[in-house]
């Protein structure tokens, strides 16, 4: 059985796909759809299991198991993370994918979704048989990915260093420099500027976006950020860089507030120096629960799945919740919030930067180009405000939850892709 840990990254993409279930019957009737185009959607194009040995560090052989599910691609060539869990199957990885498709057609990026990995726990592995295990699920792929038919990308339990051992594999395969393959990888070999910020950026365009559509101004915006990690830290920082009041922070362990505003250059580095938010001076201590209910304007969960749930979502103060974490609200939260008039800017949107500036990746390697910090940031502002742009009328006319009405819009362009192309 895997750890606690484990279980729980495992969980949060799966608490997306039924939120999104949810939503779906509204979406058929809205958009009419006909059983065929429910068809469509419902079925992954392909979905495949390969088997491999690797000589492990013992000297004895072990099979291992990889799976990959490209699920449409209708709008471009697949694109998705490449997951290591003791628990994957292609049932889970079909939902994942699914959702790749929906993120990549909602921010108008030509590719479909896709999702794979391996059943592995990579805490029992040494390096150097993660790096052969990595070397021989590409020996088995390499005939179904490439920079235009299924791009990978690092996702949980996977990292820059695995993309690279992925790149490399397949051009020793293929004969020839192809960065294109993969995104996520360190800028020394094609990675590209802001990407490991993109995601807490991405959301904060569609925050200010959020508030000066809702007439939120001034000094007195409060925001509270669960999860202190990549996500949470660079929203955080980048938050109080543009001078608005970040009152509380909290990380597992626990959680800091301030009602006049945290100096959080001053938190990030207590926390690196200390490994933890604990004893920050000029600052409250709180639990993570607090956090949720605390008051605030904005309230921004970076860290787990189902942090809003029937216990506390009546007691949430903030008027807009972004979701930087992947299903932080539960289905029944999201309805009590609905009825509340809580804006709930659904994670497929709000964390979407992250893939955006993957794609910026994948363009600059395939122009054998480096973009300057300012040109990424640009473009990543331009299709952050278009998505959103388009999906806030449909939110508003539809008197709807924000997640319907961005998934209302990706469905309706994968069907006009497949229109296009003749298939219904
Ligand atoms: N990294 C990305 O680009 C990206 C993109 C899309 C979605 N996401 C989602 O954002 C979330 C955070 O990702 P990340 O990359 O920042 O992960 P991370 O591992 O860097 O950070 C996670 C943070 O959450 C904190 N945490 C753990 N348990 C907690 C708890 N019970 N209460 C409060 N905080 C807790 C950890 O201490 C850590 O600070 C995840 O849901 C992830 O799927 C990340």
């Amino acid at each position: 059985m895997p750890n606690n840990k484990l279980e729980r990254i495992h969980s949060d993409s799966a608490s997306t796909c039924k939120l999104c279930q949810m939503e779906m019957d509204s979406i058929h009737e809205r958009l009419d759809m006909k059983m065929e185009e429910i068809d469509i959607l419902d079925t992954p194009r392909r979905s495949f299991s390969v088997h491999f040995p690797v000589r492990m560090d013992s000297g004895k052989t072990k099979m291992f198991i990889g799976h990959r599910v490209q699920y449409n691609d209708a709008r471009g060539p697949t694109k998705g993370g490449i997951r290591y869990h003791p628990e994957l199957t292609v049932e889970y990885l079909q939902n994942l994918a699914f959702l790749m498709a929906i993120k990549c057609a909602l921010v108008e990026i030509p590719f479909g979704g896709a999702k794979g990995g391996i059943v592995v726990n990579t805490k029992e592995l040494s390096r150097g048989e993660l790096e052969r295990v990595t070397r021989a699920y590409i020996r088995e792929m390499s005939d179904y990915i490439g920079p235009f038919k299924d791009i990978p990308a690092p996702d949980v339990y996977t990292d820059e260093q695995v993309m690279v051992w992925i790149m490399d594999e397949f051009e020793r395969i293929k004969g020839e420099h192809v960065p294109s393959i993969v995104t996520g990888k360190p800028l020394a070999l094609g990675g590209s500027k802001v990407r490991k910020y993109s995601t807490a950026l991405g959301g904060v365009y569609i925050l200010e976006a959020a508030l000066n559509e809702l007439g939120i101004t001034g000094s007195d915006i409060k925001i509270a950020v669960q999860g202190f990690g990549n996500v949470g830290k660079n929203a955080a920082r980048i938050l109080h860089e543009k001078g608005y009041k970040v009152c509380a922070v909290s990380d597992s362990t626990s959680g800091i507030l301030n009602e006049k505003g945290l100096d959080i250059p001053a938190v990030i580095e207590h926390k690196s120096r200390t490994g933890h938010l604990m004893d920050f001076p000029d600052a409250k201590e709180i639990t993570n629960k607090e956090l949720i209910t605390s008051d605030c304007t904005v309230l921004i969960p970076a860290a787990l799945s189902d942090q809003i749930d029937l216990e506390n979502a009546n007691n949430v103060k903030a008027q807009i919740i972004l979701e930087l974490a992947n299903a932080p609200t539960s289905s029944e939260a999201s309805q009590i919030l609905l009825g509340r008039s809580v804006l709930v800017i659904p994670d497929i949107l709000a964390n979407a930067g992250g893939v955006v500036v993957s794609y910026f990746e994948w363009i600059q390697n395939l122009n054998q180009d480096y973009w300057e910090e300012e040109k990424i940031l640009e473009k990543l502002r331009k299709k952050m405000m278009t998505a959103f742009e388009t999906v806030y009328p449909i939110y508003c006319e539809e008197k709807c939850s924000m997640r319907r009405a961005a998934l209302q819009l990706s469905i309706e362009r994968i069907l006009e892709a497949e229109r296009l192309r003749g298939n219904l």
